[in-house]
């Protein structure tokens, strides 16, 4: 094994999913994983699907816990992140499952937010234009937030191709562990059994203005995003549709060009064959993102379905696929590209 990695928050959802994912990598080895109030328990009891690490204790998260690693894997709530980052050495890869260093623009994040804005780092989103040179060699990655994957990689070929108008509408459909362990007044079990309900609505959700900054870095022209969440009983995935009006004589066929080119040579993003449509069943644990696009031409809209699995390409995937690119490694490396079926 080449790297050493410490996972800090490791009892958490985001945490579970990276190590399932590194404990099928040949070239990091995992090292200590630490956790807030669980610190000092098993890792079992809040990972009983990791049996393989059935004899690891939580340390608290401390620097001194998480130095002396080669990455260190960063997923706790927002906010936490700055101040371990800072006292880590420029030498140690440290990669933000967090939001706090995705935007670049401070009062985006402060309206957002609404604490001091910590800074910015590295995008973890390899396939932005650009973006796997400003991976390769970084010692810091910020990954994306799990809509903000899904939105971004649907939309931003018929933008960068100049096919459709930058007015955008995404509707977004996600499992619950999206939210995190932590208990939450709008996740009671028996509330959402059953259910789907929008939240986030009306330009609020936070993934707003890093959708956006996506979108614009690709277009270069301010973009007007509508998007919706909407919370689902399933536990992981996200089945996002996302549409934008047709600059006028745009056809279906260079619609559909547009994202065979882009995509053709994604290890982890296709574009699926013409009349079969995404779910998140077919991205389930794999560390994919699905899409599929077609033309309503009634209503001149390109309409882009895409589905990925928010712990897998939404965080844990995306994070793993940015450290092999940060440190040169192959980029598929121990990431699954076969979901769980049926
Ligand atoms: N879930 C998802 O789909 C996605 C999550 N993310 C991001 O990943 C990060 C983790 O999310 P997720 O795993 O879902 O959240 P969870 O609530 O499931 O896990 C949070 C983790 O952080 C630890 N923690 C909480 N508070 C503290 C603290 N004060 N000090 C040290 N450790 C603490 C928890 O430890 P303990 O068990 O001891 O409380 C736990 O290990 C978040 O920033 C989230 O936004 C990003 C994209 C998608
Ligand atoms: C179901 C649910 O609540 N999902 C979360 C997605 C969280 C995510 O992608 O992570 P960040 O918080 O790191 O951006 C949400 O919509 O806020």
């Amino acid at each position: 094994m080449g790297y050493s990695a410490a996972i800090a928050g490791a009892s958490g959802y985001a945490g579970g999913e990276l190590l399932r994912l590194l404990l099928g990598h040949p070239e990091i080895e995992i090292g200590t994983l630490t956790a807030g109030s669980n610190a000092g328990t098993p890792l079992i009891q809040h990972q009983p699907h990791l049996l393989p690490l059935a004899d690891r204790v939580l340390a608290p998260t401390t620097v001194e816990e998480l130095r002396g690693h080669d990455v260190v894997y960063l997923a706790l709530p927002h906010g936490q992140s700055a101040d371990i980052a800072q006292q880590l050495g420029d030498d140690v890869l440290v990669v933000d499952c967090g939001a706090d260093f995705r935007l670049n623009d401070a009062s985006a994040w402060e309206r957002f937010y609404g604490t001091p804005h910590a800074g910015t780092w590295p995008y973890g989103l390899p396939e932005l234009p650009g973006q796997r040179d400003r991976l390769a060699g970084a010692r810091r990655v910020a990954v994306p937030g799990c809509h903000v994957t899904v939105a971004t990689l649907a939309l931003f070929p018929g933008l960068a191709e100049q096919l459709v108008e930058p007015d955008l509408t995404v509707v977004a459909v996600t499992g619950t562990s999206g939210a995190g362990k932590a208990p939450k007044p709008n996740l009671i079990g028996s509330e959402i059994m059953g259910a789907l309900s929008p939240y986030g609505v009306g330009g609020t959700h936070r993934h707003n203005p890093e959708i956006v900054q996506n979108l614009t870095s690709v277009t270069g022209e301010p973009v007007k995003l509508s998007f919706t969440p909407v919370l689902a009983p399933l536990p992981r995935g996200i089945l996002a549709t996302c549409t934008a009006p047709l600059k006028d004589g745009v056809t279906p066929a260079q619609v559909r060009a547009a994202y065979e080119t882009t995509y053709a040579d994604e290890p982890f993003t296709r574009l699926l064959p013409e009349g079969t449509w995404p779910s998140t069943a077919m991205t389930l644990a794999a560390n994919t993102t699905l899409l599929q696009v077609t033309v309503d031409a009634d209503a001149g809209r390109m309409v882009v379905v895409a589905a990925l699995d928010n712990l897998t390409k939404g965080t844990a995937g995306g994070a793993v696929q940015s450290t092999n690119v940060a440190l040169g490694l192959p980029e598929e490396t121990g990431l699954p590209l076969a979901a769980v079926a049926p």
